[in-house]
């Protein structure tokens, strides 16, 4: 993990943090192209071996059964369904808000009325991580705003367990948000399933969610043959931290994100060197105690302790664009004011991370990898298309007839201006 004033990082240290898995993702492009390939073309007989091969388990039937689903209710805690479903409770507000902010309108001029509707797309494919960890989380945060958008047909797709079944979290998870079917397959196998369809999995109109390099690495190659939210892959967070922030927090913050992913990465940006080796110090001693040791300590290889006066910080911020953003500062609004790309922001002391994966309401799927700079987080507005629509009375024809005519005739498409002059002489 470096640790080093934001102005004195090389052109290579800097590209190395703010490319993270850039270079990760290309090399397995040939890998995954691969398995899509074989997936399109052997359909459910592809998607057995590979899941043989990476999930370790034969799968005859990759449909989740509903009394598979009825099953996972006694397997898990009842204390878990209750968290499941308070957090849905949030989540579902939440998305219910972004859809009452997303109007149909029209605009009426000279006898030309012009408008946009909202549609939901009708088949939704959600990817839901399960192989570090299981994400009924997520099956939350892709479920539900599918279904508030008003969708017909929401479908999921997770890893298998050890034991071949569905994970039982993700199954009652997947009840509770109403998802229409569950397969259990994972990774690029089953982006590739749900790009084209198999046997058993139907082709989707969209694949959202997030997961590893693989999953991603698919997602990308199957856009265009499908719709996809966003490159959704190893989780991030960068933390502004000024004097004042309490540097145990910092470090559990910047563990929380680590613990996701070997590819995970994790900056800190702050405004002393004194305050960078402290946070480091925390991070050291809380690291020793962690469970899941192995993937935090590859995932500190990506990660760094960066220090600058508090614009030096934002500047960085901004540059990274980054997944999650802590601003653990003395007045975070006020950074919050010189944001421009970032996932989704936790502002102060008493806003980890942690809040926004599974309860504050805000969706968790977010864009890595930079790409903040030019997507939002998973929203309702993700499952939404906004058709056009245009009515003219004669008057209103007659009234715009000279632009269109004249510019058909400028593309030389004639049949175009001819349509419009048939009609109003
Ligand atoms: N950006 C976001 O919004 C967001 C949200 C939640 C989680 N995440 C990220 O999702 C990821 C979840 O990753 P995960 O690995 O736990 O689960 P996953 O479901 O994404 O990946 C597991 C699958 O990867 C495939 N795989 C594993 N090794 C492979 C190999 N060598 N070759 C080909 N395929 C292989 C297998 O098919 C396996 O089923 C983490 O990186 C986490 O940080 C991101
Ligand atoms: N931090 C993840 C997004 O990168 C979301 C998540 C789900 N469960 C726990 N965390
Ligand atoms: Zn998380």
């Amino acid at each position: 993990m470096i640790i080093k004033k934001i102005k004195d990082l090389t052109e290579e240290e800097k590209s190395k943090i703010i490319n993270r898995n850039k270079m990760n993702l290309e090399n397995i492009i040939p890998t995954v192209q691969e398995i899509l390939k074989n997936v399109r073309e052997k359909g459910d007989e592809a998607l057995r071996y590979y899941t043989k091969k990476f999930d370790g388990v034969d799968i005859e039937d990759f449909k989740v059964s509903k009394e598979e689903i009825e099953n996972a209710y006694n397997k898990i805690d009842y204390k878990v369904i209750e968290a499941i479903e308070k957090a849905a409770e949030n989540i579902k507000e939440f998305h219910e808000m972004q859809l009452k902010n997303l109007k149909e309108w029209e605009i009426e001029k000279n006898g030309i009325k012009a408008g946009q509707i909202l549609r939901p797309i009708e088949n939704v494919g959600c990817y839901v991580p399960g192989g570090r960890a299981f994400y009924p989380s997520t099956v939350l945060m892709t479920v539900i705003p599918a279904k508030v958008a008003g969708c017909e047909r929401v479908i999921i797709t997770s890893p298998p367990t050890k034991e071949g079944e569905g994970n039982p979290a993700t199954l009652v998870a997947g009840d509770i948000a109403k998802a229409d079917e569950i397969y259990k397959v994972g990774g690029a196998q089953a982006i590739g399933a749900m790009a084209y369809g198999t046997e058993t999995i139907p082709k989707v109109d969209i694949i959202v969610g997030p997961g590893n390099v693989f999953v991603t690495a698919a997602k990308k190659l199957v856009y265009g043959d499908v719709a996809i939210d966003f490159p959704a892959g190893p989780s991030e967070v960068l933390i502004i931290a000024d004097e004042n922030a309490n540097e145990e927090y910092v470090a559990l913050d910047f563990l929380a994100q680590a613990e996701h992913d070997p590819n995970a990465s994790c900056v800190i940006t702050t405004t002393s060197m004194e305050k960078a080796n402290s946070i480091k110090n925390k991070i050291i001693e809380e690291m020793e105690k962690a469970e899941r040791r192995e993937i935090i300590e590859k995932a500190l290889e990506n990660s760094a302790i960066l220090v600058g006066d508090l614009d030096e910080c934002i500047e960085f911020s901004n540059e990274y664009a980054p997944e999650h953003l802590e601003i653990i500062t003395k007045n975070p609004r006020e950074v919050l004011k010189k944001i421009k790309h970032a996932g989704s922001i936790f502002l102060g002391e008493y806003a980890p991370v942690p809040v926004g994966d599974y309860a504050s309401g805000t969706n968790h799927v977010l864009p890595t990898s930079a790409c903040a700079r030019m997507y939002s987080g998973l929203s309702v507005e993700t499952f939404l298309k906004k058709p056009t629509i245009q009515e003219l009375t004669k008057e209103g024809l007659k009234n715009i007839a000279d632009i269109v005519i004249t510019l058909a005739e400028a593309e030389g498409l004639f049949g175009h201006a001819e349509a419009v002059r048939r009609r109003i002489n």
